[in-house]
């Protein structure tokens, strides 16, 4: 179980008197996280979601838990957080920033189908489009800087051949979020972080989307090949499925349409988005935290997509 922080219905008894929903009755910690503390929340209002921020700090979480309210208001499905008597989302639970939120019915679609993949492209150009009036502006913090500031951290690790592409890949990168194409792209806040455990289906319509806390300013399209890359794939290899790159990809295109420039950048940020999962999954595999329990995502599997990206072409975006 990845709770790096322990917290007890004992400690809760006072600190959610705080809160609109009366006294704490159940606490269950959640193990499928990597990043964070979560507990399933009973109270005498309802089901709940207790997240403690292992590493994101008060004055990150405003535009996270902020972006989610503003989305929910809009009708998107997602959590929403729910302020404390003061009106805060996020208030200091052993120390650490902690935010209660809604819990989303429905459970994740790990054999995705294109049916699921057309619900999450639909869905997702919703979000992009409900997001453009969202007044705050935070940085994907796990973007392009951090991918520069963090390769140096893992290539010691690597063996020759491996680092080469690493390095490589960083250079392409670096290059075309310099060039004209990169700068013509849509911007707006992005989830960033839309893989199938972060879904929630009730049979085949999709009933939520969580976990927004690598969320950030970044391209629209860079958020689409971070869900593509997930969605749409053969896990074992890496491989795209056209059937559901397709449907994901038709769909979103449905609600709010492809640009030209969308289209010549979308290998090169199905690239990018290899690349930021590959390097975060180096980055926790070769510098561990403590963890109750916590089993480590496999770098590897990145480096194949990464590699896949590279080697074969992917559907055009509106073929
Ligand atoms: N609002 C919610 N409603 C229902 N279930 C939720 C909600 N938020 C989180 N969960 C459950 O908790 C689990 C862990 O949450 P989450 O993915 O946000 O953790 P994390 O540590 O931030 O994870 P990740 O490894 O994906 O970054 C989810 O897989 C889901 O089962
Ligand atoms: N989705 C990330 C985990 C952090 O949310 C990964 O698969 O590496």
């Amino acid at each position: 179980m990845a709770v790096f922080t322990s917290v007890t219905l004992d400690d809760l008894s006072q600190w959610i008197k705080q809160f609109p929903l009366g006294n704490a009755l159940a606490l269950q910690g959640i193990s499928s996280g990597i990043e964070n503390s979560n507990f399933f929340l009973t109270t005498q209002r309802g089901e709940f979601v207790l997240t403690l921020f292992e590493n994101l700090s008060f004055a990150q979480l405003p535009f996270y838990v902020q972006l989610m309210r503003h989305l929910a208001e809009r009708g998107i499905p997602v959590p929403a957080p729910v302020p404390n008597d003061a009106g805060e989302l996020v208030v200091a639970l052993h120390g650490k920033p902690a935010a209660i939120v809604s819990k989303l019915d429905g459970s994740s679609q790990m054999d995705p189908q294109p049916v699921h993949c057309a619900e999450v492209g639909a869905m997702l150009a919703r979000m992009h489009l409900a997001g453009q009036d969202f007044a705050m502006r935070q940085p994907n913090l796990r973007g392009l800087d951090w991918w520069v500031e963090t390769a140096p951290k893992v290539l010691p690790h690597l063996a020759p051949e491996t680092a080469d592409l690493l390095r490589a890949e960083l250079a392409f990168q670096q290059d075309f979020a310099g060039g004209v194409v990169y700068r013509a792209l849509q911007t707006g806040p992005v989830h960033a972080d839309l893989f199938r455990n972060n879904v929630m289906f009730v049979g085949a319509r999709l009933s939520g989307c969580f976990d927004f806390y690598f969320a950030g300013w970044d391209t629209w399209l860079f958020d689409l090949a971070v869900t593509v890359n997930d969605w749409c794939i053969d896990l074992d290899s890496g491989r795209l499925d056209a059937a559901r790159v397709l449907a994901l990809t038709r769909a979103y295109h449905a609600v709010r349409p492809f640009t030209e420039a969308e289209q010549a950048a979308w290998q090169p940020l199905l690239r990018a988005a290899a690349l930021r999962f590959w390097l975060s999954r180096l980055y926790d595999f070769y510098r561990p935290r403590a963890a109750e329990m916590l089993t480590p995502h496999d770098p590897t599997h990145f480096e194949r997509v990464l590699r896949q990206r590279i080697q074969v072409q992917a559907p055009a975006l509106t073929a």
